[in-house]
């Protein structure tokens, strides 16, 4: 007895090597196959059931599989849970495998694609609502070159970063998967940054060839040189070369369409750290879903192209004050004119999702249905651009969208008359080319009707001839067309000279054959066949057709999603009251009457009123020290400006009676303590982390809010640090910034920083009950109201009542001892520290060295000398 594993299992274990980090889908008949730790992991995560099969080195082989045709669902589960599949499909039938190699032969298969996070183009697998992004970056040590595809829709962008930009930029992405090279040891010994909720992938450094990166991107689009779409740095044509050579290895070869590179300038988009995008939870809420976003609630779009897009220009605030104005004319040019808003409105939402059509047609996964989305939305955008054309006073922006609407006359009318109205969604079952297009194709289907006209004359002429009523012709997979007779009637036809040949007995019914069915069934299959192919050429030839002008109409769905866009931004605007902000150069933040969105839209529907507030940083008066009673509303003044900066330079009207915003180049929030533990951080160090990162980034341009900083650890260490980080603020950074805390002591810093204001949210006392007021208001609150929040808590009266006491004794402590803040009278200022730089001796002895004087053994020398030096 030999243990030599069976030839399927050699096959499968060979194609299991060519995939070794992914989950290996094997064809077998009408399933996908798992096996061995596969089969394990697969099970877990689909709760399916998990069985052996065989033997293989002595041991029973784990197996599981799922059905073909349900397939995609359980694949979307798998990525979901962070897994790569790799497709093995049978390239041969078995009756091919038997002329190649005999009776025994195996089915040939090969892995025909990876499905991978990032790669995905099937509607099922895919949010509508949500781009999904594929990022490769290639690290050097001084630059970053990062590319980013969505492969559902053929974006591909390119940019170069410094290392310090790169986290930025991915959580700007919000990749579902970032590919990159291992790490040498000799780059950084920094740990490599964790991107939140991205796969991040190990590539082989060979594949981030800037050379071969440029030739693929030159023969992908037919041009000569890349320098009509931007000039890109080597590090950048790596990085694409990186991500194409993923795409080629996902695709196995077919790749799916991508648009001309498109070079993001950084400086072009408000940077947006990922703990600043998940605090203010921009477009995914604390939990991890959209609902609560910023995005869920402004969010009017009504096409799934359109949500995406929001979600892009949400995620990436411009700079640009002309590229803003362009979106708020075209937002005001809707929010103004309520009827040509709501037609254009009604007419896109029942556009098809063209982008996503167009990207499935090209990594050769698309259907008739996709094709019948390209004539539908691109007949709609024709007319678009028809009804938009005639207005005069159109915005620049409207122009420019206008030209990508239309021209693509040719390819809608060659569609419309070749396709039905509603395309199914596979091509297997042919349907799809619509009568009238091709006459041969008519005469097969006429013959097809034929056929199944005679295949009714005879059943009834086989009924008559048997006296059998309940006769029928039915089809199957197995037999084909047959007669089918109940078992009680069928000895006559069993009666040798029947005319009938048994096929089959069930337990109710007997099947037989006849040569007329024979015949008629004949004509009908060969029909049928012909019918198809004749079908499949035609989806072949449409489909080259479509792509042939992909670009343009991926520019169309474009300027489609922009409309979507801006009249939905418009239409938002009209029904909260929203207001086009003024955006300026000059470094200020004026903001009357203004809201949180979500809080607002939350307190709307407890049937309560959200209390506007004012907010008027400026240049000599940049940082607003706000304190206020627990639950006062300190947070939600903090976020709703930062908010309001985003949407602002979005190109949104903003949540306030009135706006002037001076441009912000960076935003930062650094609000409330979230544990972080799955980082390995604990709340503490994740405060101060984030608050290096803002003192070390934020420049006068940028805009900060700071909740509470100091919270996180003793009264004594945390009002230092917060005394420090605003001194540091306020004389280092000079950045817009508002600061909320409980730290009482801190109001003193009023008398020696001018360019800080002290603020509070309102509260009042009334009959013993504490009134929350969330109304803003100049100079420091006047005391705390910790207990009396407590005590709306719900506090048993007890706890609250010693709360009470030892309150009083330590008030009555503060008093005699000047408090926590006693003896910072004669702290030096901090303006002093920074115009005195902290000496190193090490770097004044290492500026004194002139290498190119120096002799080998002075230089020596120089060395040792340098060694010396004390710390
Ligand atoms: N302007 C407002 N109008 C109406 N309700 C508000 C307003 N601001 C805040 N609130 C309500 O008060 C609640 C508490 O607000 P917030 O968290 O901003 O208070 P806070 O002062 O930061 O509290 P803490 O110091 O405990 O963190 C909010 O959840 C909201 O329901």
């Amino acid at each position: 007895m030999s243990n030599a594993p069976t030839p399927m299992m050699v096959q499968y274990l060979a194609l299991k090597a060519e995939a070794p980090d992914c989950l290996l889908f094997y064809r077998m008949g009408d399933f996908f196959e798992l096996f061995f730790e596969d089969a394990k992991a697969a099970s877990a995560v689909l709760d399916i059931a998990l069985t052996a099969r065989g033997e293989h080195d002595g041991a029973r082989v784990p197996m599981c599989g799922v059905p073909v045709h349900a397939a995609d669902a359980y694949l979307a589960r798998l990525i979901k849970a962070g897994h790569r599949v790799a497709i093995a499909e049978q390239v041969e039938s078995p009756a091919q495998a038997k002329t190649r190699g005999g009776s025994k032969a195996l089915v040939a298969r090969a892995i025909v694609r990876v499905v991978t996070a990032g790669t995905l183009t099937e509607d099922v697998l895919l949010d509508a609502k949500k781009a999904n992004w594929l990022v490769a970056l290639f690290e050097k040590d001084e630059e970053t070159g990062l590319a980013a595809a969505d492969v559902s829709t053929g974006v591909f962008e390119l940019c170069t970063l410094t290392p310090a930009e790169v986290e930025t930029a991915v959580a700007r992405y919000g990749p579902s998967e970032v590919l990159r090279a291992p790490p040498r040891a000799a780059v950084r010994a920094a740990p490599a940054p964790a991107f939140a909720a991205a796969q991040v992938v190990e590539r082989d450094m060979a594949t981030f060839d800037a050379a071969r990166g440029e030739a693929r991107l030159k023969a992908l689009h037919g041009v000569a040189t890349l320098d009509g779409f931007g000039a890109f740095s080597s590090a950048e044509l790596a990085a694409a070369a990186g991500l194409l050579a993923y795409l080629d290895h996902a695709g196995k070869g077919k790749l799916p369409f991508l648009g001309p590179p498109v070079r993001r300038v950084e400086s072009a988009h408000m940077a947006i750290d990922a703990a600043t995008r998940e605090s203010l939870e921009l477009t995914q809420a604390v939990g991890g879903g959209r609902r609560g976003s910023l995005l869920d609630c402004i969010d009017r779009t009504v096409t799934g192209a359109g949500a995406r897009l929001l979600a892009a220009d949400l995620s990436a605030p411009l700079t640009s004050r002309e590229e803003i104005d362009l979106r708020l004319d075209l937002v005001a040019y809707w929010a103004d004119d309520a009827a040509a808003r709501e037609g254009l409105r009604a007419t896109l939402r029942s556009l098809p999702d063209v982008a996503r059509a167009l990207a499935r047609l090209s990594a050769g996964r698309g259907g008739p249905r996709d094709l019948g989305a390209l004539r539908d939305g691109l007949a709609r955008a024709w007319h678009l651009r028809e009804t938009l054309a005639g207005a005069t006073d159109a915005p620049k922006l409207l122009e420019r969208l206008l030209p990508p609407l239309g021209g693509h006359g040719a390819l809608i009318d060659k569609l419309t008359r070749a396709l039905v109205a509603e395309p199914p969604v596979d091509a297997d079952d042919g349907g799809y080319i619509a009568a009238g297009y091709d006459a041969a194709l008519d005469d097969l289907r006429d013959a097809g009707g034929v056929g199944r006209r005679e295949l009714a004359a005879l059943e009834a002429r086989y009924k008559a001839a048997t006296g059998i009523a309940a006769l029928k012709i039915r089809h199957n997979g197995v037999l084909g067309y047959h007669i089918e007779v109940p078992a009680r009637a069928a000895d006559p036809l069993m009666a040798l000279g029947s005319g009938f040949t048994h096929r089959q007995t069930l337990a109710g019914v007997v099947r037989f054959a006849a040569p007329e069915l024979h015949d008629v069934a004949l004509k009908i299959t060969q029909a049928g066949t012909h019918a198809l192919a004749a079908e499949a050429a035609h989806l072949e030839e449409l489909t080259a057709l479509a792509l042939a002008s992909a670009a343009a109409i991926s520019a169309t769905a474009a300027a489609l999603a922009r409309l979507d866009v801006a009249s939905a931004n418009a239409q938002g605007a009209v029904e909260h009251d929203w207001r086009r902000p003024a955006i300026v150069d000059r470094r200020c933040f004026d903001v009357r009457g203004g809201r949180h969105p979500v809080v607002e839209a939350a307190a709307a529907q407890g049937g309560s009123r959200f209390v506007a507030n004012d907010c008027a940083l400026d240049e000599d008066d940049r940082l607003w020290l706000v304190t206020g009673p627990n639950m006062g509303g300190k947070s939600t003044f903090l976020r709703q400006n930062a908010l309001i900066a985003v949407l602002a330079q979005a190109g949104c009207f903003v949540p306030a009676e009135e706006a002037t915003l001076g441009l912000v180049d960076r935003l930062f929030s650094r609000v409330g303590a979230s544990d972080n533990l799955a980082r390995g951080r604990s709340t503490f160090m994740v405060e101060m982390v984030e608050t290096a990162a803002i003192l070390a980034q934020a420049t006068e341009r940028s805009f900060v809010i700071l909740d509470e900083v100091g919270r996180g650890t003793s009264t004594y260490d945390g009002l230092a640090i917060a005394w420090a980080v605003i001194e540091a603020v306020h004389e280092v950074n000079r950045c817009r910034c508002l600061f909320a805390t409980h730290y009482h002591e801190l109001t003193r810093l009023a008398e020696t920083l001018p360019a800080l204001s002290l603020h509070h949210v309102r509260a009042r006392e009334y009959k013993g009950e504490l009134v929350l007021l969330h109304e803003l208001a100049r100079g420091a609150a006047d005391r705390s109201y910790g207990i009396a929040v407590a005590r709306l808590a719900g506090l048993p009266p007890t706890v609250l009542q010693r709360a009470k006491a030892v309150l009083a004794k330590l008030e009555a402590g503060r008093a005699a001892t000047g408090g926590l803040a006693a003896g910072l009278d004669d702290l030096p200022l901090f303006s002093a520290l920074i115009a005195e730089p902290v000496q190193d001796p090490l770097r004044t002895a290492l500026d004194a060295i002139q290498p190119d004087r120096l002799s080998p053994r002075e230089a020596l020398d120089a060395l040792y000398a340098l060694k010396a030096i004390e710390r």
